[in-house]
């Protein structure tokens, strides 16, 4: 059955689609399941759609926003993810504005007179779920929808909802104010990492139509991708010992090959160095690794939230550019969801994320552009006891903070959410201590993928993961490399993880 009964979705005709995707988005054909998410959003269906980092999710919003009639309302969580899609659609002519904390009253309402004109001329309008909670904001959805122009909603990053998911935000839960209010305008929510519960409370919570909702769960496999596990200690420096002759023998392999070389001048890559990211948990992390890399003649600069804003944007835009200085970014989470770089060769963890989705996140950062890139994760016995101690610091401080403003304790959502990182947590910790299987079916069960149900859509792994290329190497790698766990409990009785900055 086909979606709501408004005014302009009953059209007759067929927008091209094909035409669109090469003339306005530049793209020669659609990749698997994009054409069939479009259609089903352009019929008017709510759409649940979960597919792997780097699919091509947001094409499945923008595009019917430029073919249809009237507005699309794009909610994102972060401004530096919005920036960077609204950028693309700027380049190629579409007309989209973003409306949050930091645009100028006079834009503001210039925005907002566009509109209510009855025909805007903007095609998205990006915000932030806490701009969608204001009063003049809702007022003005009011009078787009009285008018026929609110199109669609579109949703990015929709695990944010779900207390069970990571990165949780209260305000994403209130956006179910949209089904309450527009009942017949449709929905269309994106995420790459959300687990079968996080699923069903993305649905619930936002109310979207059961009877003529499209669910589009696609498998979580990053083929491409080439994931790893470093085992390592704290006795050991893993700079010199791995990382830095792994990342000089990548630099003498580009230079030597001279056809290799061409196609990357070819590419504008430099073959005297390559483009990567490396995660560390704390700012002070990422500017002393920073220095470190630039000191051995590596271009690396920091990224974290404690920068000043011109100086993220000039380190963002030099990466980018592969400006030379600029090749390796060593950031905390702050950067992330969003980053859609095509040549990033190489995602590195350099400790123990604080979550498995946040893992699969940061690593889906390499490889966009399909081709083989490696996600190595440096994992030791030490970091797993500070990530621990970390995650129950975080805890009891706010088990105590919900103490003192309510009097009584958690409340159960809170409560939800903490257990949900415990294990998501542990998941990791275990995804890492596993010697004995794909890193890639690893990650397709985490994420509630059935292996071998006769679909054919089993995760393939072509050696391109640790367990795969050599698995007794893997098993013995991980007996030298680890500190031993004798050790590692007189530690944590010590308390010698209680003196650890938190992670930011
Ligand atoms: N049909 C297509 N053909 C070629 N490139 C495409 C196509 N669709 C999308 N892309 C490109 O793929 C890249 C990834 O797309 P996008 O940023 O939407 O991914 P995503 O699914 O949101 O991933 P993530 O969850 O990791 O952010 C972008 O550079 C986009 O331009």
């Amino acid at each position: 059955m086909p979606g709501p009964s408004r005014k302009r979705s009953g059209s007759k005709v067929r927008p091209d689609l094909d035409f669109t995707l090469r003339k306005i988005f530049g793209k020669d054909s659609f990749r698997p399941v994009q054409r069939e998410v479009i259609e089903a959003a352009l019929a008017g269906h709510d759409v649940y759609l979960q597919a792997a980092t780097s699919f091509g999710k947001s094409l499945c919003f923008q595009l019917p926003a430029v073919v249809d009639f009237g507005i699309t309302i794009v909610i994102s969580p972060l401004l530096a993810l919005m920036s960077n899609q609204m950028a693309g659609l700027r380049a190629a002519n579409i007309r989209v504005e973003t409306l949050n904390s930091s645009t100028p009253m006079e834009k503001k309402d210039l925005i907002m007179d566009d509109l209510k004109s009855g025909h805007p001329m903007t095609r998205l309008l990006y915000v932030t779920p806490e701009y969608c909670l204001g009063e003049r904001f809702r007022d003005t959805m009011k009078i787009v929808n009285g008018q026929q122009e609110l199109a669609r909603i579109a949703i990015d990053e929709a695990h944010c909802i779900s207390e069970w998911g990571h990165d949780f935000r209260t305000a994403f839960k209130e956006l179910k104010w949209f089904k309450k209010e527009f009942p017949n305008v449709p929905m269309i929510c994106c995420t790459a990492t959300a687990t079968a519960r996080v699923r069903e409370d993305i649905i619930t919570t936002l109310n979207l139509n059961h009877t003529t909702l499209k669910s589009f769960t696609m498998t979580t496999a990053r083929p491409n991708l080439h994931y790893e596990v470093r085992y390592t200690s704290y006795s050991e420096d893993r700079y010199t010992s791995d990382f830095l002759p792994w990342l000089r023998a990548i630099h003498t392999r580009r230079q030597t090959h001279p056809a290799r070389s061409a196609e990357l001048l070819a590419a504008s890559e430099r073959p005297t160095n390559v483009s990567g990211i490396i995660y560390t948990l704390t700012r002070a992390e990422t500017e002393h690794l920073a220095a470190r890399l630039t000191a051995d003649g590596i271009g690396a600069k920091p990224y974290h939230a404690g920068l000043h804003s011109d100086l993220k944007a000039a380190h963002l835009a030099g990466w980018v550019a592969n400006k030379p200085g600029h090749d390796i970014m060593v950031a905390t989470t702050a950067f992330g969801m969003g980053i859609d770089k095509a040549n990033v060769r190489f995602v590195v963890h350099w400790s123990l994320p604080k979550s498995f989705e946040g893992y699969y996140q940061e690593a889906g950062r390499a490889g966009r552009d399909g081709k083989a890139s490696v996600c190595r994760l440096y994992y030791s016995r030490e970091d797993r006891d500070r990530g621990v101690a970390l995650f129950t610091r975080e805890q009891q401080r706010n088990s105590h903070a919900a103490k003192n403003s309510s009097g009584g304790g958690m409340t159960a959502s809170g409560r939800q959410s903490v257990e949900m990182r415990g294990r998501s947590l542990q998941a990791l910790i275990a995804y890492c201590e596993n010697v004995g299987a794909c890193r890639h079916k690893l990650i397709a069960k985490y994420f509630g993928e059935e292996e071998g149900d006769g679909s054919g859509t089993a995760v393939k792994c072509e050696w391109a993961c640790d367990w795969h290329k050599d698995p007794g190497l893997l098993k013995r790698r991980k007996e030298l490399g680890l500190a031993d766990e004798e050790w590692c409990a007189t530690q944590r009785e010590t308390g010698a993880y209680g003196e650890y900055d938190d992670y930011d």
